[in-house]
């Protein structure tokens, strides 16, 4: 079944076209790989793919209906896990106001971000701590698990693992597998590193 489809994707910024006329499927459960060169629109494409940006001409559907704008059952992933937090706020008030907004009652949430944690490998104290004061690999693994809060279908991966270092990255790539066994969701994995594409791709796109 397709899940996620770009149908001849164009996106310019003022005279300069970024993405030229892209076309792919993804199915449920599959990963996709995309890679390019540094400049070639694979985030421009991920962004799109997410519904955070609108092509100039063509468009994107997801579960056969056109996307017009985010949902969280598609998530994006990105580069800096630790930027994509509010750095005034724990790690806990973060991930809190997401199940909030589930309607997951207060009483309920530390329990659930355990057990969450504990999948991802994460230890419990790191959700008293603000986001400085976790590593990078830590990051990325919490900001998975906050992505995963909404039980989304698609997840967008943009370099997900390019700022860590090799070993880390190695579990996260790890990480990101075993979640799409329990979960059965589809990814769209962005590196500028084949042998990483290939790791985790069914299919790889050149851009
Ligand atoms: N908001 C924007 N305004 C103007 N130009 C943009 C914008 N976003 C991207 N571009 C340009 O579009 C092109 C594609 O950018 P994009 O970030 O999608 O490439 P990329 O393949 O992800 O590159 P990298 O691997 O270096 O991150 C680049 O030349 C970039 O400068």
């Amino acid at each position: 079944m397709l899940i996620l489809e770009a149908d001849h994707i164009s996106k310019s910024y003022g005279k300069f076209a970024a993405l030229n006329d892209l076309s792919m499927e993804i199915a449920a459960g599959e990963t996709v790989g995309l890679t390019g060169l540094s400049g070639s629109g694979k985030s421009t494409c991920a962004r799109i793919l997410a519904g955070l940006e609108r092509p100039n001409t063509g468009f994107v559907k997801y579960a056969g209906k056109e996307l017009t704008g985010p949902t969280p059952e598609i998530q994006m992933i990105f580069q800096d896990p630790a930027g994509s937090f509010n750095p005034v706020r724990t790690i806990y008030q973060s991930l809190s106001s997401v199940l909030s907004l589930q309607g997951v009652p207060k009483s309920k949430r530390r329990d659930l971000l355990s057990e969450h944690f504990q999948n991802a490998g994460l230890q419990t104290e790191i959700l008293s701590r603000y986001p400085d004061q976790i590593s990078g690999g830590q990051a990325q693994r919490v900001a998975i698990v906050r992505g995963m809060l909404v039980h989304p279908k698609v997840m967008i991966l943009d370099e997900p693992t390019s700022a860590l270092d090799v070993s880390v990255q190695a579990q996260i790539l790890h990480l990101l597998k075993k979640i799409q066994k329990e979960n059965g969701i589809s990814y769209v994995f962005i590196s500028h590193d084949p042998s990483v594409v290939e790791f985790m791709a069914d299919r790889v796109i050149h851009l």
